[in-house]
C-alpha cells in the first residue's frame, strides 16, 4: 500500500516524531488546524500521555483490530487489514454480511461492545448519524466495551455534532477517539487507496497509523474531532453538485443530438477532466448505476453540508439545487443505487415538464 505523504504546502506541517510522543488525547488546543501524516519510519513505539493510558502502536501479530459495518466499505477495508496480517473481530446489524470475512480469517462477535472488549482498537464504517450513534452509545454499544489502552476509530461519514457526542462517550468510558471519514469509493477502499480525512486523539492517530496505511494511500490529521467531519462534508459537497451538473450536460447534449461518449471524451481532455467523469460517465450514458456509493448515502452527506453551511453562515445554493434532484432520486426508488443514478431525476424532471407542456397544449 502506498504511504508516502507529500508536502503541498509549507504551511502544512507534518507530525513529528517529538509531537507524536508527547500529544496527549485531551491537548487539542495545542494542535495545529491542518496536519499531514507523519512518516511511518519516524513513528515512536509507544504514545504516553500524562492522563491517558499509552496506546501501543499496531502491528499485524500483535493487535487485535475490531471492525464494525460490512457495508460496501466495511467489506473491502476489512479484507486490507486481514490481507495485512491483523486477527480481526468484526460485527454488523445483519450478521450474514460477516460470512465472507469469517471464511477469511476473522471472528465475528455478537455486539458492538463485544468487539471492542475484544479489540486494543475498533474501526467503525456505518450508514449515517443514526446509526454511528446506536452502535457507539447504544446499551450494547462500543462505549460499553471500552477501557484505558483502548480506542475508536469512527471512519463513516457523519456530522461534528455526531462525532463529538461519541467522543464524548468513549473517553467517559476511558478509550481514545479518533474520526476519520474516509475520500474515495468502493475500487480505492478495495486497492486500500483511501484518504482518511482524521481528527481527535492524535496519541490514537499515531497508534492506528499502520492499519491506517494497509486501508489507504494518504492521511491527514485535522486537529479536534469535527474538523475531520467537517472536511468530508466540504469534500462531498463539492462531489455531489458536480455529479448533478455532469447528469445535466450528459442530458442537455442528448436533448441537442450530440452523442454523450463525444461530451465525455472532449470534457476528459480539458480542464475540467475528473477522474469520477470518466469511470461514471459511459455507464450514466447506458443509464446503468451499479452501486459504488450509494445514492442514499451522497443524499445524507449534502443533508448534512447545508446544515453546515445554515450553521456557519455561508449560503449553499448549488448543493441545495443538487440536494433536491437527490431527494428526487429517492423518491424514485433509487436510494440503493449509485448516486450517479441522480442522472434519472435530471431525466424525470424533463420528461415531468414536457408531459406538463402537452398538458397545457391540449
Ligand atoms: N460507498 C462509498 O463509496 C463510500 C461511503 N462512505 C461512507 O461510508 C459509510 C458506509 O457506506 P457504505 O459501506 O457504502 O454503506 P452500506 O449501506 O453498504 O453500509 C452501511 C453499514 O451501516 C450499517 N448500519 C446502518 N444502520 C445501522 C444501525 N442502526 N445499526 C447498526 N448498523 C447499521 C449497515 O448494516 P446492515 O448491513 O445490517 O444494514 C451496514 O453495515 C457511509 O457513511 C458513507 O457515506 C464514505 C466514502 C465512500
Ligand atoms: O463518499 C464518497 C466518496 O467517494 O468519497
Amino acid at each position: 500500500m502506498a504511504t508516502q505523504i507529500h508536502c503541498s504546502s509549507v504551511s502544512q506541517r507534518r507530525v513529528s516524531a517529538t509531537a507524536a510522543t508527547s500529544a496527549c488525547p485531551s491537548s487539542v488546543a495545542a494542535r495545529p488546524q491542518l496536519r499531514r501524516a507523519a512518516q511511518p519510519g519516524r513513528r515512536a513505539a509507544v504514545m504516553v500521555c500524562a492522563q491517558a493510558a499509552p496506546l501501543v502502536e499496531a502491528a499485524p501479530g500483535k493487535t487485535t483490530l475490531g471492525f464494525i459495518g460490512i457495508g460496501i466499505m466495511g467489506l473491502a477495508m476489512t479484507r486490507n487489514l486481514l490481507k495485512a496480517g491483523y486477527q480481526v473481530v468484526v460485527w454488523n446489524r445483519n450478521p450474514d454480511k460477516c460470512g465472507p470475512l469469517a471464511a477469511e480469517g476473522a471472528k465475528v462477535a455478537s455486539s458492538p461492545r463485544e468487539v471492542a472488549a475484544a479489540a486494543n482498537y475498533t474501526f467503525a464504517m456505518l450508514s449515517d448519524p443514526e446509526a454511528a450513534l446506536d452502535v457507539a452509545n447504544g446499551p450494547d454499544g462500543v462505549a460499553a466495551g471500552m477501557s484505558a489502552g483502548k480506542g475508536y476509530v469512527d471512519v463513516s461519514t457523519v456530522d461534528a455534532a455526531t462525532s463529538q457526542a461519541v467522543a464524548a462517550a468513549v473517553r467517559a468510558a476511558g478509550g481514545a477517539f479518533l474520526e476519520a471519514p474516509v475520500s474515495g469509493s468502493k475500487g480505492p477502499a478495495e486497492q486500500g487507496k483511501l484518504i482518511f480525512l482524521t481528527a481527535g486523539d492524535q496519541a490514537l492517530f499515531n497508534a492506528v497509523a499502520a492499519p491506517l496505511d494497509a486501508m489507504g494511500k494518504a492521511k491527514f490529521f485535522l486537529g479536534a474531532e469535527g474538523a475531520g467531519a467537517n472536511m468530508k462534508l466540504v469534500v462531498n459537497m463539492v462531489m455531489g453538485s458536480m455529479m448533478t451538473a455532469f447528469a445535466e450536460g450528459l442530458a442537455l447534449a442528448d436533448k441537442v443530438g450530440l452523442r454523450q461518449a463525444d461530451v465525455i471524451e472532449v470534457v476528459g481532455l480539458g480542464a475540467i477532466a475528473a477522474p469520477m467523469f470518466a469511470l461514471k460517465g459511459p455507464a450514466m450514458a447506458a443509464r446503468t448505476y451499479a452501486p459504488a456509493f450509494p445514492l442514499k448515502h451522497q443524499q445524507k452527506d449534502m443533508r448534512l453540508a447545508l446544515a453546515l453551511g445554515d450553521e456557519a453562515g455561508q449560503p449553499l445554493p448549488l448543493a441545495a439545487a443538487a440536494n433536491a434532484q437527490y431527494i428526487a432520486a429517492r423518491r424514485q426508488g433509487l436510494g440503493d443505487a449509485d448516486f450517479s443514478a441522480v442522472m434519472e431525476a435530471v431525466l424525470g424532471q424533463a420528461a415531468a415538464e414536457a408531459a406538463e407542456a402537452h398538458k397545457g397544449a391540449k
